[in-house]
């Protein structure tokens, strides 16, 4: 099977900008990484992005855009558009045979098999000139699956090609600090397991936006200055979403502040670290057994309270944590690889995603192909 060389674009739930990240492969076990880039919003776009997730709650039909969403949809697949010009120009010899095209997530209600990315792939097609699959997660919906996490086949492929030292590591588990945190645990045989674990980086970032004017805890320097406030952590942990069993997955609105009122800035960044933890080792109890070795990927990675708790916890039961690249990944360009991953997947009508990731009625494949219009 010749391999397909994919760029995936992947604009996340922390609204920063897009990743770009090259992958060769079968769709299948073969992976060859490529390079990647980041392109970040300025913080005018930011603020759009997060205006459109209000506006995107009246939406009742995924086609729906209400007042200037389609504004939003258009100039946001603009930039994407020029990103990808971006990493053209800065990886000349890189052919693109397909792009994958994640959007931007402004409405997630899987309770309503309703899931809304901003993105226009006949657009991205024909500015960029490369055929493009984008709208990944409705299929899954239609299968009564939750439409999210997407990224846990990708999961599973990596972890068969782990380093030689980690080669007895299985099962282990990987688990994504965006956002929102996702976690895909990868057992020695048989298809991944995955859920949405809980606020990742979200709550973090509007904390520290509203308290602090700044746009995220800089390598935590923030929440260094605080203290864990254990009574809040305690309520978040209260919420009935993390005793409910799993498939399931989150919208980024669905955690507020509102727990977190009346800290003082540093409590308050310290202990919403302490939650994103807490999150995280709570789902261990949902997973099939008890993990080895946990791989944390994304930018909460470099959030250095939220590794440390997650450290102690998983110590507790012998378990090792390492970074994506401790593992010879890459934790920053992780995401947007699984959407060049997924895309190949996708042109090969592969699964993307299976009951034990989403709860999909059955292995299903997604995506939808615009093709770039003929020359001439
Ligand atoms: N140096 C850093 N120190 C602490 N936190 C950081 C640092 N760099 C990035 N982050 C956090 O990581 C977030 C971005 O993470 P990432 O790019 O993985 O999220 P995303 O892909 O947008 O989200 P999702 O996975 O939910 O779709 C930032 O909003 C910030 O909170
Ligand atoms: C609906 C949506 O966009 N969900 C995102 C979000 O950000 C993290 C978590 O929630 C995950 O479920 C998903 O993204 C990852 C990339 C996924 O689908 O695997």
């Amino acid at each position: 099977m010749a391999l397909i060389r994919a760029l995936g674009l992947m604009s996340g739930t922390s609204m920063d900008g897009i990743d770009l990240a090259l992958v060769e492969s079968d769709g299948e076990a073969e992976v060859r990484r490529g390079p990647s880039m980041f392109v970040p919003y300025e913080a005018a776009f930011r603020r759009r992005i997060e205006a459109g997730l209000e506006t995107a709650r009246q939406i009742s039909r995924r086609d729906e855009r209400p007042v200037d969403l389609a504004a939003l949809e258009r100039d946001l697949t603009m930039r994407h558009a020029e990103a990808v010009k971006e990493f053209r120009k800065k990886f000349p010899a890189q052919a693109i045979d397909l792009v994958g095209f994640h959007g931007q997530t402004v409405l997630h209600r899987p309770e309503k098999a309703l899931t809304v990315q901003l993105g226009d792939g006949p657009l991205l097609a024909r500015e960029t000139g490369v055929a493009i699959v984008y709208d990944m997660r409705a299929r899954d919906m239609e299968f009564g699956g939750q439409g999210a996490p997407l990224v846990p086949v990708y999961h599973s492929a990596l972890a068969r090609s782990l380093p030689a030292v980690w080669q007895d590591a299985l099962p282990v588990v990987f688990v994504n600090i965006g956002g929102i945190s996702n976690i895909t645990f990868v057992p020695e045989r048989g298809d991944p397991v995955a859920f949405d674990s809980g606020p990742g980086n979200a709550l973090i970032d509007r904390w520290v936006a509203s308290e602090g004017g700044v746009p995220f805890d800089a390598d935590g320097m923030i929440a260094s200055e605080g203290g864990v406030v254990r009574a809040v952590v305690d309520r978040y942990m209260d919420n009935p979403f993390f005793p409910r069993r799993a498939p399931k997955s989150l919208d980024r609105l669905d955690f507020t502040l509102e727990e977190a009122a009346g800290l003082e800035l540093s409590d308050g960044a310290r202990t919403l670290a302490a939650v994103s933890a807490e999150a995280i080792l709570k789902a261990a109890e949902q997973m099939p057994e008890a993990p080895k070795l946990w791989i944390v990927c994304g930018g909460g990675r470099k959030n250095p309270h939220i590794v440390a708790d997650l450290r102690a916890g998983a110590e507790k039961s012998d378990a090792q944590v390492i970074l994506a690249e401790d593992a010879g990944f890459n934790g920053d360009a992780m995401e947007a690889e699984a959407w060049a991953y997924l895309a190949i997947r996708s042109a090969r009508g592969l699964p993307l995603t299976y009951p034990t990731t989403t709860g999909c009625r059955e292995a299903v494949t997604g995506g939808v192909l615009a093709r770039p219009e003929p020359e001439g």
